[in-house]
């Protein structure tokens, strides 16, 4: 990346430099996978690295290890670390109840997990992110690859007894093969439109054979920060309720990142 970063990235940039107020020294801190996600592993790498903070990470794919070591943050397993004082992660959809769609990375599983062991989840990203209803961005779905177009009927077929608006369902595919998670599985993304009771939907899915985890967080995410180009965050904090900050400086940091 070089030059003047895009509004978008501004959004992300600006997002995830404020959701870094939730993490304080001596954290252990659950990253998140996604390009959101990437701005909040450099903007704590810088924190590291410039102010001293001291933190420990555990990260949610192998390409948020990757990048959280080349910025320089201490990196250990779940296993290791048992539970997170906090995650930062982004998503593809929120709702007014904080309710997400995660998983168009293929991370959905490990985020899932990292996420439920965490006192705070916090969610950053841009205003294009939230939506009344969730559902219009497929729901990302982990299956075993045993059996995986079995498991692909059985997920059409309990469709059919849910409130959705569609009923499609697609292999992810890498290139010409099928695309497969870090966990080794595949992801089937469900087209549905919109989700009347994602709760109900979450729990249905779930109880199918195959299937491992669905991209539905509910009641898991604590806050949403989202950011705008301009510089403007909003927080919806679960506890805190929701605040504007006029974020202009970070803005101005964000061109620091432009040659990334
Ligand atoms: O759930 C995810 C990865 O599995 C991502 O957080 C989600 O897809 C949002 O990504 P981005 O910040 O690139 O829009």
């Amino acid at each position: 990346m070089t030059g003047e970063l895009s509004p978008i990235d501004k959004a992300k940039f600006v997002a995830a430099k404020r959701a870094c107020d939730y993490v304080e020294d001596g954290m252990r801190v659950g990253l998140g996978t996604g390009s959101t996600a990437a701005w909040m592993v450099r903007c704590l790498g810088e924190l590291v690295r410039d102010d001293g903070l001291n933190i420990v990470g555990v990260p949610t794919s192998s390409r948020t290890a990757d990048l959280a070591r080349q910025v320089g943050i201490n990196v250990t397993s779940l296993d290791e670390a048992r539970w997170l004082d906090v995650t930062i992660d982004g998503a593809d959809e929120y709702d007014g109840n904080l309710n997400l769609i995660k998983g168009g990375g293929g991370a959905l599983l490990q985020e899932k997990i990292v996420a439920t062991a965490s006192d705070q989840m916090v969610v950053i990203a841009d205003i294009s992110k939230k939506v009344e209803t969730l559902g219009a961005f497929p729901l990302p779905i982990e299956i075993i690859p045993f059996g995986w177009q079995t498991t692909k009927a059985l997920v059409e077929e309990t469709l059919i007894g849910l409130d959705v608006l569609g009923r499609t369902t697609t292999l992810r595919m890498n290139g010409d093969a099928a695309f497969v998670t870090d966990e080794g599985n595949y992801i089937l993304d469900l087209h549905l439109h919109r989700i009347a009771n994602p709760r109900q939907m979450s729990l249905v899915i779930n109880q199918i054979p195959g299937v491992v985890e669905n991209g539905l967080f509910i009641d898991i995410c604590d806050a949403v920060v989202i950011g705008y180009g301009s510089g403007k965050v909003e927080v919806h904090d679960i506890n805190a309720g929701t605040v504007e900050e006029d974020k202009i400086d970070f803005v101005e940091s964000a061109n620091l990142f432009s040659d990334l």
